[in-house]
């Protein structure tokens, strides 16, 4: 069965994990902090560059076992059913020895992640998540929160007023003027932009776009995220 996502629906509890594994994590105000990295399924945004369109399709025919998603060895679909309490089973299996944990996906607000952060913080992780901010973000207090705005993608979903209070960082893709003009809008949307940060990231490492990234952070006094794991070709 393929579900719908285009409902109104509640956030999913059971999670569906398309990866999991331990890097240094690339982007944002977070950059070279080692970290495991928890995929969540599923994204209905549809941006024409995104990195992870493999991610996108929540369909009960993808699904497979945690063995199988956790020695994957190249990018697919295939995805495996869980809650917090087996995700952090896995996690002590695994060994990971990052004590930073980013939840990104897919679109992982899909998904209540309140019981999840809560585990992992008691445990003493600290937790981050990267949204595009379509969906109300449900996670603990001390989440770092990065929202990567998406304006007007083939989706149809619109960024949450919600969503930018409680980022804590805002970290644009850019490729075009247009871009800076539609983060102008969303920024207006907050009447205290001084407790968030905000930066500019280029869309797939384009030349033209970090030429316009760079200027716009030097003009604005914004801070520049480079993808920095695709210079270096780690995950
Ligand atoms: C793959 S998304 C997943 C999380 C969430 N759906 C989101 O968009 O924030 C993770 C981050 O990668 C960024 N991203 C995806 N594709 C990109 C690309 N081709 N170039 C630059 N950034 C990209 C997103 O804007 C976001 O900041
Ligand atoms: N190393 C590394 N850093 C990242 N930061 C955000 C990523 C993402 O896909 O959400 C990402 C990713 O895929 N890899
Ligand atoms: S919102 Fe994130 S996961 Fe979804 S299509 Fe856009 S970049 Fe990809
Ligand atoms: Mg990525």
């Amino acid at each position: 069965m393929i579900l719908r996502l285009d409902n109104p629906v509640s956030h999913f509890s059971t999670l569906k994990i398309n990866e999991m594994f331990e890097t240094i994590q690339g982007e944002g105000a977070h950059t070279g902090v080692p970290a495991v990295f928890v995929r969540l399924q599923g994204c209905p945004v549809g941006c024409p560059w995104c990195d992870t369109k493999h991610t996108w399709t929540l369909d009960d025919a993808l699904v497979t076992t945690a063995d199988n998603v956790l020695k994957k060895d190249a990018e697919s679909e295939t995805h495996f059913a869980t809650d917090a309490k087996g995700l952090l089973a896995l996690f002590e299996q695994e060994g990971y020895v990052a004590k930073h944990i980013v939840i990104t996906g897919g679109e992982p607000c899909m998904y209540d992640l309140r019981d999840l952060t809560t585990r992992l913080h008691a445990r003493g992780y600290t937790t981050q998540i990267e949204t595009s901010g379509t969906y109300e973000v449900l996670c603990h207090a001390d989440t770092w929160v990065t929202v990567s705005p998406k304006v007007e993608m083939k989706g149809g979903y619109e960024v949450l007023t919600s969503a930018l209070q409680r980022a804590n960082e805002i970290k644009h893709p850019v490729a075009m003027e247009k871009h800076i003009e539609e983060l102008d809008t969303l920024l207006a949307r907050l009447d205290d932009i001084s407790q968030v940060q905000v930066c500019l990231q280029p869309i797939s490492q384009q030349a033209r776009a970090t030429a316009l990234a760079v200027k716009t952070c030097i003009q604005r006094n914004w801070r520049l995220s480079l993808q920095t794991h695709k210079y270096i070709g780690i995950e």
